[in-house]
């Protein structure tokens, strides 16, 4: 890879240019500014006449950073891979080597980034509504706006040397100039109408809770996660725009995200983390055990002390604890997670929580981690492989990039990854929502079925519906 700090763009696009035709490969150029303050949401929203169908938005639970992208330079995906994550991280170290970034200084998540998501279960029969995504997408976006603590900035990408660079610098640099001073102000976008929630299968959903129960009372398996769906129908085509402004203003400690594939969007508001790397900064996220917020404080503070008290949900919680410290511990020195859990508190639920922070080892990618980490106990289950087969019998349904890891990489080996969990996939007038549940052997399915109704409500607000009903 090579940084340029000080040129002018033509002399760096002539670099890149040249490095193409030497090497006879595609050659992904970025240029990087700082840039004045813009509007995230309505950068995204703006983008929509040219970029619809290739749009993404990610912000994470920290309110540290907010990266929304805009068409794609190169995309890389994977299907039928048997190591996927390897696959991309392959992949995308021959992009960064052949690379020439201009940039003043490496800032993290600006300059080449990867972003998309991975299927829960590239093994599981699909469903015909995931045909937009590959067991693996992740997409450079041409044109993406990156909001840290310190700064806004704009990346511009670029593929030198292939098909794709049909676009050329100038009409890039060109729009890309007028989407900044277009975004400046946040904009309304257009609404639309729940006219129907169905439930898929409601009672066939408790049966494989109960059969789950039986064999986790009867063998050697310790958890299984099973989730269920539900179809959301609306007036009118829905737009990601509508539902991420209504994720922005109702979870705001969350990560959000949304991710545009053609006339698909996979979008949704999650509080858990997979893992996040900043140099050889790790962090990771316990969450696992679950209660409802109370209506006043008090009734808040006591569903949360039964929560910390509750035998069934440490348990839940304690196998995510034990598999997560078991996988970041050949990667990380320094591997520190407090003995007790603690409470994270979302709008619509409580959680058990375990932070784990380390330092990762020199040669350890962000990749690296989650293909060890994923699925944790709190998606899949314990033992994994078992588990996973258990899923796919008793869920009958394909999960698509729900409950799989979503996220994003750098060029400089930073990036963060998250449980996409609370989440959905928006799809003309139609939408489906998923949330699951840990079921151990003292689970009751009636129980765990109000503990989905639960982990619905908030993509159902957020999708317009009702959420008492
Ligand atoms: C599978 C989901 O939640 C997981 C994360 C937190 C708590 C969970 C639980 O208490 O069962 C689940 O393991 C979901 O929200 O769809
Ligand atoms: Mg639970």
């Amino acid at each position: 890879m090579v940084t340029i700090h000080k040129t002018n763009i033509e002399k760096a696009f002539d670099t890149a240019m040249e490095k193409a035709r030497q090497y006879r490969r595609p050659v992904l150029f970025s240029i990087v500014e700082k840039i004045d303050a813009v509007d995230p949401l309505s950068f995204y929203n703006e983008g929509k006449v040219l970029y619809e169908g290739t749009r993404f938005m990610w912000k994470d639970r920290d309110h540290t950073i907010t990266i929304a992208g805009l068409g794609a330079a190169c995309t890389i995906s994977t299907e039928e891979e048997k190591d996927q994550f390897f696959a991309v991280e392959k992949e995308w170290k021959r992009f960064i080597e052949y690379g020439v970034i201009l940039s003043l200084e490496n800032w993290a998540g600006t300059g080449p980034l990867l972003f998309g998501g991975f299927r829960f279960d590239p093994l599981n029969q699909r469903g015909s509504e995931w045909d937009e995504f590959a067991d693996g997408t992740l997409q450079v976006p041409s044109i993406m706006l990156t909001k840290s603590k310190e700064a806004d900035y704009l990346t511009v990408n670029m593929l030198c040397g292939s098909h794709h660079d049909e676009d050329s610098l100038d009409k890039l640099m060109r729009i890309k100039d007028e989407l900044i001073s277009k975004s400046k102000f946040p904009t309304v976008p257009d609404e639309t109408t729940v006219s129907e929630v169905e439930d898929y299968k409601p009672e066939e959903w408790k049966t494989s809770v109960q059969n789950v129960v039986d064999e986790l009372r009867g063998g050697s398996m310790e958890k299984v996660v099973l989730a269920r769906k539900c179809k959301v129908s609306f007036d009118a085509p829905v737009t990601s725009d509508f539902v991420l402004d209504n994720l922005w203003k109702q979870q705001p400690d969350s990560f959000i995200f949304s991710f545009e594939r053609n006339g698909s969007c996979f979008i949704g508001a999650t509080p858990e983390r997979l893992v996040k790397k900043t140099g050889e900064e790790v962090l990771s996220t316990c969450l696992a055990g679950s209660i409802a917020r109370g209506q006043t404080i008090e009734e808040d503070e006591m569903l949360g002390a039964e929560l910390l008290n509750d035998e069934k949900n440490r348990y839940e919680h304690h196998l995510v604890v034990e598999n997560i410290h078991q996988a970041l511990e050949p990667f990380c020195s320094d591997l520190s997670l407090p003995e007790q859990p603690g409470l994270m508190k979302m709008k619509d639920i409580q959680h058990l929580y375990t932070p784990v922070t380390g330092r990762a080892s020199k040669q350890t990618s962000l990749l690296d981690m989650v293909e060890k980490l994923h699925p944790t106990p709190a998606l899949g289950g314990v033992p994994r492989e078992e588990a996973l087969h258990v899923i796919r019998q008793e869920e009958k349904m394909d999960r698509g990039l729900y409950a799989g890891p979503s996220g994003w990489l750098d060029a400089y080996g930073n990036g963060e990854f998250a449980v996409a969990i609370r989440s959905g996939l928006l799809q003309g007038k139609e939408s489906y929502i998923y949330a699951g549940c840990g079921i151990v052997a003292d689970s009751d399915p009636e129980t765990e079925f109000k503990e989905t109704q639960m982990k619905f409500r908030p993509m159902l607000r957020a999708l317009g519906g009702n959420i008492n009903g």
